[in-house]
């Protein structure tokens, strides 16, 4: 026997076209070559043994048997097979087309135990298969480079073997195969476009192997309704446009693109653009949380800062040492009736006082006590207008002691403020100048209240009618910046 050598394609010729091409058997012919020249008797052997050589190979049910048998010695010896009968006449999985020239057309081995390499010369050499199925077995090594023998194969089921290796070019030329299952191997390499030779598919399942790349961009089968290369971890790229219509669920577990799955990080530029745009958003938002949650702490440490001040006022209660260099100052508070403000003998244009606050009295309290209700029944005069207020000359009850009582206008200080200052201007001594002896201070109000000085005001001093201008000198009118008239 001569083994089958499936890279020669007159190997699959119809029998009938070797028929055409047969000579004569070699003795009859050989006989009369030798009164030929040697150059014809080469030629007329060539031809001989080429007709010789496909008489042996000749596609026949012999040769399936032959192909099946070698089939089993690889990967199933335990099949019960009688090598007694024709394969056609109940070997486990074999079928055969009816008639008189028999062939074996299915050959459906699911989940046998096989095991090993199929080697070529075995399932390569069924060549009128129409049905291969040897799913669920443990057959490893690459599927048979001669697989593209089996030209008449339909339905190629190979799931769940450990098929490796890449796809082997012959599988292309299965140019009638409709169903190809070769799912949960091992195989490798990129799925190619030479799969577009097998116009008539119409499932392909590559699922669960080790493909890798990327798919054909012009991959066009026309036929083809299910589709899946899921649990290729290495195929990468974008889903070709003629696949884009097929559900995710045909591209799990891969590193694809596009069509139903997430757009293409490169191809899809306008999607690139709206990824940079909403990274771009997420920094903004975080520099205006930022923004906002600086603003919000800076209120809150001001208003802190504000209220801390404020109570710090408050707690003013007695004496405090304040100024820097000067004698230290007693604060006396006095308390003042919430209702001072609704006296009826207030002084003309008097503040609304009513909010309890104290008069706080710089240094020792006076001799004759007064607190803000009494300032406000005392009688009063305007004493003159100044750009921060008006100043009133105010006797109390019993006409001690006189008070000059300024009412600042137009002061917005914190309370603490305002006290440090007016504490120091208590602190100065000058003959010069009145003594501050009190204040009040509230939001509404600031009042700071002097010792009467009774010599009259410098302006009536100088515009009035009875100033007599020889009890002034040339230095009174000299402009003194320090001096005692200042
Ligand atoms: N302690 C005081 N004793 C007597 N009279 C006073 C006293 N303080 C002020 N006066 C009189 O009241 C007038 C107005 O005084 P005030 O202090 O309001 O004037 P000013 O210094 O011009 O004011 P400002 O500093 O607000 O411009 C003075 O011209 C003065 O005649």
């Amino acid at each position: 026997h001569i083994p089958v050598e499936p890279s020669r394609p007159f190997l699959y010729l119809p029998s009938s076209w070797y028929g055409e091409l047969a000579v004569p058997p070699p003795r009859r012919s050989m006989a009369p070559g030798l009164r030929f020249p040697p150059a014809f008797a080469l030629v007329q052997l060539a031809v001989t043994l080429l007709a010789v050589l496909p008489r042996h190979v000749v596609p026949d049910l012999a040769g399936d048997r032959d192909a099946l048998l070698a089939l089993r010695t690889a990967v199933g010896n335990h099949l019960k097979w009688d090598r007694s009968v024709s394969p056609c006449q109940g070997w486990q999985g074999v079928s055969c087309s009816p008639g008189p020239n028999q062939r074996v057309v299915e050959l459906r081995l699911v989940a046998k135990s096989l095991s090993g390499q199929i080697p070529v010369g075995t399932v390569g050499n069924l060549t009128a298969l129409q049905t291969l199925s040897l799913r669920f077995n443990a057959i490893s090594g690459p599927i048979p480079a001669d697989i593209g023998g089996c030209a008449e194969l339909r339905w190629l089921y190979l799931k769940g073997n450990r098929f490796d290796g890449d796809i082997p070019e012959s599988f292309f030329s299965l140019a009638l195969l409709k169903k190809t299952d070769l799912s949960e191997n091992r195989l490798t390499g990129g799925v190619s476009s030479e799969f577009n030779k097998l116009g008539n598919l119409a499932t392909l399942n590559l699922e669960g192997n080790n493909l890798n790349g990327a798919l054909p961009s012009g991959l066009d089968l026309p036929k083809l309704t299910q589709f899946n290369v899921s649990y290729n971890g290495q195929i990468d790229g974008p889903v070709p446009a003629s696949l884009a219509g097929l559900p995710a669920s045909a591209f799990l577990g891969t590193a694809l693109c596009g069509g139903p799955l997430a757009a293409c990080p490169n191809s899809d530029s306008e999607a690139h653009k709206s990824r940079k745009l909403t990274l771009g958003a997420i920094v903004g938002i975080i520099i205006a949380a930022l923004v906002v949650l600086i603003i919000i702490l800076s209120i809150c440490v001001l208003i802190f800062s504000r209220r801390r001040r404020a109570a710090a006022g408050r707690s003013t209660e007695a004496a405090a040492d304040v100024h820097e260099g000067t004698d230290p100052i007693t604060v006396t508070v006095a308390m003042t009736g919430r209702d001072a403000v609704k006296r009826s003998h207030s002084p003309p244009g008097s503040p609304l006082i009513g909010d309890g606050k104290k008069l706080v009295f710089l240094g020792s309290a006076p001799e004759r006590p007064y607190d803000l209700e009494t300032m406000l029944r005392a009688s009063a005069e305007v004493l003159g207008k100044g750009v921060h207020g008006t100043t009133y000359r105010a006797t109390l009850d019993g006409g001690e002691p006189v008070l000059a009582i300024k009412r600042l206008r137009d002061v917005h200080l914190p309370e603490r403020e305002f006290r440090d200052r007016v504490v120091a201007l208590g602190a100065l001594r000058h003959d010069n100048l009145p003594g501050l002896r009190a204040y009040f201070y509230s939001k509404e109000e600031k009042l700071l209240v002097f010792d009467f000085v009774g010599a009259g005001s410098l302006s009536s001093l100088l515009h009035g009618s009875s100033f007599d201008h020889t009890h002034l000198g040339f230095a009174f009118f000299r402009p003194r910046v320090h001096g005692r008239h200042v």
